[in-house]
């Protein structure tokens, strides 16, 4: 087993990260609990292969479960999932000290971290990731929310996990196109800022997707380590450090909001096609070189993953698409930041592109 941990004072935590760790899992839950009793989320995907492992390892450390198994999909990360989860915590007597055990993908992860956030003012949880979404991003970091009509996780609170459980061995039960959808949040990690990862990437995507365990290990480990190192650095998104991981995101939030937080596009898919977007945005504008935007979409399209507006499913004009992003959480002053990049991971904030200068550009690519 490795241990990495995100650094962050009196709220630091640890991520553990070995095969086979959910059948392990009381054992290391069992010292943070202040009274043996703990609360199951999940979707009922994960429920039918990995509630009852998980439930008989907290059962073996004599700690007594409930669980509570909520509809899979985007759609459950929403008010009606907030308000039937909170509720059902609520009738559990959950209490502030407990801990809250969020098993699934990033859905279950946000509304459970959402949800205990507001609980009684804030209860703690432990993310248990099964996707590989959720083992390389979305469990490490403290983003919580849900989406609302206006945007996607426009209500949210920043609440770190209390650990975060990785057993990559669960991936071998996940869809391929969900495993797709992750790996576009790994190769986020290249594009960012580091040029060797994407060449790794480039090499050792394909293997990873037909489930080389050797290379799934080393995808979960290194990306994890980069996000730990990142939230650590900036933990609220302050200071354009943390804002990177957003890259892809601006554009891809806009293509979910058009196609309905459904799995007409996952999220994943989505943040594969708006990385190409800002990528050739990027280019368009002289930031970095058309062969870089081209490589990025190379290598995403080899792998099946949406790499256009056409292949993203979506045909809208550009001022309607960029309409989503003024609702982006990092409008300052009116100004949209964009993370932009000079070139294979060199991204950087900036806010000197306008909303009509981006629709121009979506125009451009809608036609292309
Ligand atoms: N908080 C963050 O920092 C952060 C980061 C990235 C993404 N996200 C959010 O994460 C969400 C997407 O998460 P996701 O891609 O994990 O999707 P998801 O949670 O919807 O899971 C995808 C699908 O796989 C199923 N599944 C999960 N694990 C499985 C397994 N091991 N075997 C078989 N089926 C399994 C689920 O039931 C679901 O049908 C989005 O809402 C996105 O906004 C949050
Ligand atoms: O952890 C972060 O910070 C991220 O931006 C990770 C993203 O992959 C994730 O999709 C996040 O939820 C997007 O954040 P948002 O603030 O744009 O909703
Ligand atoms: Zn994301």
């Amino acid at each position: 087993m490795e241990t990495l941990t995100v650094e962050l004072g009196a709220r630091s935590y640890p991520i553990l990260i070995g095969d086979g760790l959910i059948r392990k899992i009381g054992e290391h839950v069992a010292p943070l609990l202040k009274r043996p009793r703990t609360m199951i989320v999940t979707d009922a995907h994960v429920a039918d292969h990995y509630l009852i492992p998980l439930g008989t390892s907290l059962a073996m450390e004599n700690i007594s479960i409930s669980s509570f198994v909520l509809e899979p999909g985007e759609g459950t990360k929403s008010w009606a999932g907030l308000a039937r989860l909170t509720e059902w915590l609520i009738g559990e007597g959950v209490e502030r000290g407990d801990h809250v055990i969020a098993l699934g993908g990033g859905v279950i992860g946000d509304l459970v971290g959402f949800a205990c956030s507001i609980v009684k003012r804030g209860c703690n949880f432990i993310q248990v990731p099964t996707t590989l979404l959720a083992q390389v991003d979305s469990s490490v970091g403290g983003k919580t929310a849900i989406n609302v009509r206006a945007g996607k996780n426009l209500i949210g609170a920043f609440h770190q996990p209390a650990m975060v459980v990785i057993d990559p061995t669960t991936l071998e039960t996940l869809p391929r196109r969900e495993l797709g959808a992750g790996y576009a949040e790994v190769v986020k990690y290249g594009l960012i800022d580091d040029a060797d990862f994407f060449a790794w990437c480039e090499a050792n995507g394909a293997a990873l997707l037909a489930g080389d365990s050797v290379a799934r290990h080393k995808a979960i480990a290194h990306s994890v380590a980069a996000k730990a190192r990142i939230v650590a650095a900036d933990e609220r998104e302050t200071q354009d450090i943390r804002a990177l991981l957003n890259l892809g995101h601006s554009f891809g939030h806009a293509l979910e909001a058009e196609t309905g937080y459904s799995d007409r596009l996952l999220h994943g898919e989505a943040v594969a096609a708006g990385m190409v977007l800002a990528h050739q945005f990027s280019a368009a504008n002289g930031l970095c070189r058309t062969e870089d935007a081209m490589r990025v979409r190379d290598h995403l399209a080899s792998l099946d993953l949406p790499h256009s507006l056409a292949s993203a499913g979506v045909n809208i004009g550009g001022a309607e698409l960029a309409a989503h992003m003024a609702h982006d959480k990092k409008v300052r002053g009116g100004k949209l930041p964009l993370i932009l990049t000079r070139g294979i991971g060199q991204s950087f904030v900036t806010d000197k592109f306008g909303l009509d200068r981006v629709a121009a550009f979506l125009d451009g690519q809608r036609a292309a």
